[in-house]
């Protein structure tokens, strides 16, 4: 029986640059669609008739426009080509969006696949805790947003992101939460304490928002006393910006 196919908006090689990876090469995977409308957002997510852009060469951004929806074999025989060409280069592959856990049907039957060639990192918004619960056994390690109202727009999430975390804990993972000038101190309490009521060792990465123009959008003392407040309840606090941003790294 052929595979379900999946409406992609591109796949390509880069450093990641955000979070605890932040420095390994992957093969990104980006999936169309999102169930939420975060202010910042930097990613195109709605699902048009765009072809994938699919990169030939990694890192090398000579993509080619492949007609959507795409074809696990397609995705596989990519990477492959790329773990031969270049072995021990890549790291993982950062399955992304767009909200990848909308495609959860493609992906009960591609991440098995996928991971059969390099470990599966989810990157993701934290929120489709059922659907986590039917995929974690297929996913390596789980980069999970906490959306805070005061940099996302998004509210009443807080229920949503304790139940994923608490799937999530099963695997390797840890917690980003994008801070901005408006951030309020209730907020970083509160995502703290969700953290730490499942698990004090879960790092936490305050990821200052970047802004249209580049500029990272949060005053650096303001940062530090994020920190502070996170460190009274978290073994691990980390402040990183969007490093690829800096280094021209799509
Ligand atoms: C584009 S999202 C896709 C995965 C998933 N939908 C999510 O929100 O985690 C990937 C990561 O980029 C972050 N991000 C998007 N726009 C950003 C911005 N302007 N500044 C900082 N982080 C941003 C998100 O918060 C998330 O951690
Ligand atoms: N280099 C690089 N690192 C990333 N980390 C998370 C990203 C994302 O958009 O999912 C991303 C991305 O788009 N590029
Ligand atoms: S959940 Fe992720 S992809 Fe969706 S709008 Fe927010 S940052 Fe963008
Ligand atoms: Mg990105």
């Amino acid at each position: 029986m052929s595979k379900p196919t999946a409406e992609l908006a591109e796949v390509f090689s880069s450093v990641q640059g955000e979070g605890m990876l932040i420095g390994l090469r992957q093969v990104f995977v980006r999936f169309r669609g999102c169930n939420l409308t975060c202010d910042y957002c930097d990613t195109p997510t709605e699902i048009t008739a765009e072809p994938c852009l699919v990169e030939q060469t990694p890192g090398r951004r000579d993509f080619v426009p492949t007609a959507n929806p795409v074809a696990l074999d397609r995705i596989v025989s990519l990477i492959d080509g790329w773990q031969r060409g270049w072995p021990g280069v890549h790291h993982s592959i950062s399955i992304t969006g767009g909200e990848p856990l909308l495609s959860h049907t493609v992906l009960s039957a591609w991440l098995p696949e996928l991971r059969n060639i390099l470990p599966v990192y989810l990157e993701t918004n934290g929120i489709m805790h059922s659907v986590l619960g039917l995929l974690i056994d297929h996913i390596d390690i789980i980069g999970m947003d906490i959306k805070i109202p005061s940099t996302s727009g998004c509210t009443g999430l807080w229920d949503d992101h304790r139940s994923f975390l608490q799937i999530a804990a099963r695997k390797n993972v840890f917690v980003k939460i994008i801070v901005g000038d408006e951030t309020e101190e209730w907020e970083i309490i509160r995502a703290s304490e969700l953290i730490a009521a499942i698990n004090s060792h879960i790092p936490l990465i305050l990821q200052p928002v970047t802004e249209p123009g580049g500029r990272v959008g949060i005053n650096p003392v303001r940062a530090l006393e994020f920190q502070e407040i996170a460190c009274r309840h978290l073994d691990e606090v980390r402040i990183i910006p969007q490093t690829h941003k800096f280094m021209a790294q799509l």
